[in-house]
């Protein structure tokens, strides 16, 4: 039997008021795999995330991880999910194990066993040396790092990443993205990493671009290049996005 997409997200929409964040949008991340959710300011990115983690409640269309629908089987969806807030969420005062400790907590596990994944969590982020800190003594990328193992610890399918980059420096950007990558090769997990950054995506990665709401484009890089008309990963989003403008404006 082949595995269930890590995301699937079938004709979502959600309103805030009389705009439209999301208009019927489906998509998928599959498993093992990087998708990279790429949208300017205001493409509904947050948006999405809010729905897939229920923060907001969706009365339209269907999300499912890891074939578990969010709305049906609510514990069943969350317990294969990972998420990292484009918000810093860590308590600063704890220390980096209390943390993740708190987190695991919350998955119902405690104990010796919440320890152990915590620190094996840490391992994986080449943070295990930091468990006693406090957070407030780690750097901004370290903490994001941080971030990542405990939405790891649990053993998620789906990974959602909101932005993780934003405020970090070059090197730290691009550690987190070969960090991130390793996970999928090693656990086979599902990223969708929303981005405004076409520099972050890479050829073998799947691509879904979002704009005010709408779904432009769903698919691989090379189709990406194709339907956007032009090599360069940049100048093809910019290409549909401005096609997709025109189109409204024509409407
Ligand atoms: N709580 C809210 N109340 C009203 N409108 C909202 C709210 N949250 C988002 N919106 C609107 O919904 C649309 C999508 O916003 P969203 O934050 O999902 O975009 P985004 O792609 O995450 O943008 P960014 O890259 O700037 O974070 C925008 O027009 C935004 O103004």
């Amino acid at each position: 039997m082949s595995r269930a997409p890590a995301l699937q997200v079938e004709r979502v929409s959600h309103a805030f008021g009389a705009r439209k964040a999301l208009d019927d949008v489906s998509l998928e991340a599959p498993a093992g795999a990087f998708t990279a959710l790429l949208g300017q300011n205001g493409a509904g990115k947050t948006t999405l995330f809010s729905l897939v983690t229920r923060l907001y409640h969706n009365d339209s269309g269907a999300i499912r991880v890891d074939g578990f629908d969010v709305r049906r089987t609510p514990s069943d969806a969350l317990a294969r999910l990972g998420v990292v807030f484009q918000a810093r969420t860590l308590d600063l005062e704890l220390t980096v194990l209390q943390n993740l400790q708190y987190h695991a907590a919350l998955h119902g596990i405690g104990g010796r066993a919440a320890k152990a994944l915590a620190r094996e969590a840490l391992a994986r982020v080449g943070h295990a040396e930091r468990a006693d800190e406090r957070v407030f003594a780690l750097s901004g990328g370290q903490m994001r790092r941080v971030e990542i193992a405990r939405a790891l610890l649990h053993g998620p399918s789906l990974l959602l990443l909101d932005e993780p980059t934003v405020g970090l420096d070059i090197g730290s950007r691009r550690d987190m993205l070969a960090e991130t990558r390793r996970l999928i090769a090693e656990d086979g997990v599902g990223v969708l990493w929303a981005t405004h950054l076409v520099d972050e995506i890479e050829a073998a990665d799947r691509v879904v671009v979002l704009h005010q709401g709408r779904l432009l484009f769903s698919g691989d890089v090379p189709g990406l290049k194709a339907r956007g008309g032009s090599e360069d990963v940049g100048a093809a989003f910019l290409a549909l996005v401005e096609a997709g403008a025109n189109r409204d404006r024509a409407a």
